[in-house]
């Protein structure tokens, strides 16, 4: 008892100085760790209230006036949630040549997605900021980069949903958006609708003034070439596409304890005119309910549709498996059931997160704890302390890296080189693990669609 009144008084001193420093969340912390004192000693304050649920800021000072609740100020009952953010950047065969710039396209995207966080932002301003970027970025299938259709258009696909309330916005078919992850967020924001496709999508886009490119901007050589090679003789587009998947998507939870989800993709290479794919279908290309978590997918459209996946892991989550359980079952039964494989980003409301894939690679990033993890093969996982080099925190300031303009070498240069290069600086590696994804290990490791390996193939370096 002693012993615990003495913990209870320096916690609130330790709370006192912090709210002091104005250094709310730790104070709020703190305050918490009190209230399970509280709880599990109530003779501590006896007869003080119990205070609102842990996990959430209270949402104002208890009543009351020499219980232990009154002595936390409301400027430190906020929260206790901690940020997170995790991306993706397509699931399928990652060539080794594509690979580090698709490591350092993610961990770029969730650095500016977690700034957002940590800055205040919602999780939905986080999904967006993290799926923009990628969609900017050419080396992945969103935005520039989209792959083409049969007759060599760009057709984009983007989603995004609001764990709050379940708003969601979504746009299909789109050919000169420079982003179409803001032109779903004015959708879900500005009209009663859940998505808009093709012409009247673009309408839209210029009510809203939403920057508009044209779709030769969009298309890069390497988009061309792989269209140009499915249409040779005896091309199988539909084993190529299956491979080479580089649809974006993000999910978050928010300081305030708000998920969301946001997915953005050109679809597969060669698909007819028209096709919707998976992205902006809720429940399959993404799904963001408060009460349970958020999920954004990749794989193969028609697959993810036919089971539903994301809502399918949610499901599973809400009968009290982990984020992780959930998420390979969920690919597990897209597996054996529609023989589809993919991959999904995962978060739970306490900020529990999980990467997960059934085919051979998925580049993925995750920021929490101000640490960030990110891998591309099958049990791999590098971390790093986000903030070792502040010059990077945002995109500019990495697009200013790249172009020389800064000196400081950043770990996140370094994304997708093995943490046994000289001058990374790594916090922990974990290179291979045996483990195994959901469904079967393969011997093969051909492409996205087909039979894969589980572990990460020995003379294939990122
Ligand atoms: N790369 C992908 O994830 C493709 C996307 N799911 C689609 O089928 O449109």
């Amino acid at each position: 008892m002693k012993q615990e009144r003495r913990q209870w008084d320096r916690s609130a001193g330790i709370q006192k100085k912090l709210e002091r420093a104005g250094e709310e969340e730790e104070a709020a912390i703190l305050c918490l760790q009190k209230i399970k004192l509280h709880r599990t000693n109530k003779t501590i304050n006896p007869g003080s209230p119990l205070p609102h649920t842990e996990g959430h800021w209270l949402k104002e000072g208890v009543g009351g006036s020499r219980s232990f609740p009154q002595r936390v100020s409301r400027r430190c009952v906020r929260k206790v949630m901690r940020p997170v953010v995790v991306v993706h950047g397509g699931a399928g065969h990652i060539p080794s040549e594509r690979a580090q710039n698709s490591s350092r396209g993610v961990c770029t995207a969730v650095r500016a997605g977690y700034q957002v966080l940590t800055a205040g932002g919602s999780s939905v301003e986080a999904v967006v900021e993290a799926v923009r970027l990628m969609e900017d970025d050419p080396h992945f299938n969103a935005g520039r980069g989209s792959v083409l259709t049969a007759g060599g258009q760009v057709e984009m696909d983007a989603l995004v949903m609001d764990g709050r309330d379940l708003s969601s916005g979504a746009v299909s078919a789109v050919s000169n958006i420079k982003n179409p992850v803001k032109l779903a967020r004015l959708i879900m924001d500005k009209t009663s609708h859940v998505c808009l496709t093709a012409g009247g999508a673009l309408q839209f886009a210029r009510q809203m003034a939403v920057e508009e490119v044209s779709t030769e901007s969009l298309i890069t050589d390497y988009s061309r070439e792989r269209w140009r090679k499915n249409l040779q003789p005896g091309a199988d587009p539909v084993q190529c596409q299956m491979g080479k998947m580089g649809t974006v998507g993000a999910v978050a939870v928010d300081a305030d304890g708000h998920v969301a989800c946001a997915t953005s993709t050109g679809g597969i290479l060669n698909k007819m005119e028209g096709r919707v794919g998976d992205t902006p279908c809720i429940g399959s290309g993404g799904y963001a309910d408060d009460s349970v978590g958020a999920v954004s997918t990749t794989g193969h459209g028609e697959a993810i549709m036919k089971v539903v996946l994301a809502r399918h892991i949610l499901f599973h989550m809400e009968q009290g498996r982990s984020v992780e359980e959930a998420s390979d079952l969920g690919l597990s039964h897209m597996r054996s059931r529609v023989s589809g494989l993919g991959g999904v980003v995962t978060v739970d409301t306490k900020g529990a997160w999980s990467a997960r894939f059934s085919s051979n690679q998925m580049a993925w990033a995750a920021a929490c704890d101000q640490t960030l993890h990110w891998g591309i093969y099958k049990g791999e996982e590098f971390t790093e302390k986000i903030g070792a080099c502040p010059e990077v925190l945002s995109a500019v300031a990495m697009a200013a890296a790249e172009k020389g303009q800064c000196q400081s070498k950043s770990p996140s240069d370094l994304c997708g080189i093995p943490a046994t290069s000289p001058g990374i600086n790594l916090l922990q590696t974990t290179a291979v693990e045996t483990k195994e994804g959901p469904g079967q290990p393969q011997d093969s490791h051909t492409d996205f669609g087909t039979a894969s390996t589980w572990f990460r193939p020995s003379s294939d370096p990122v």
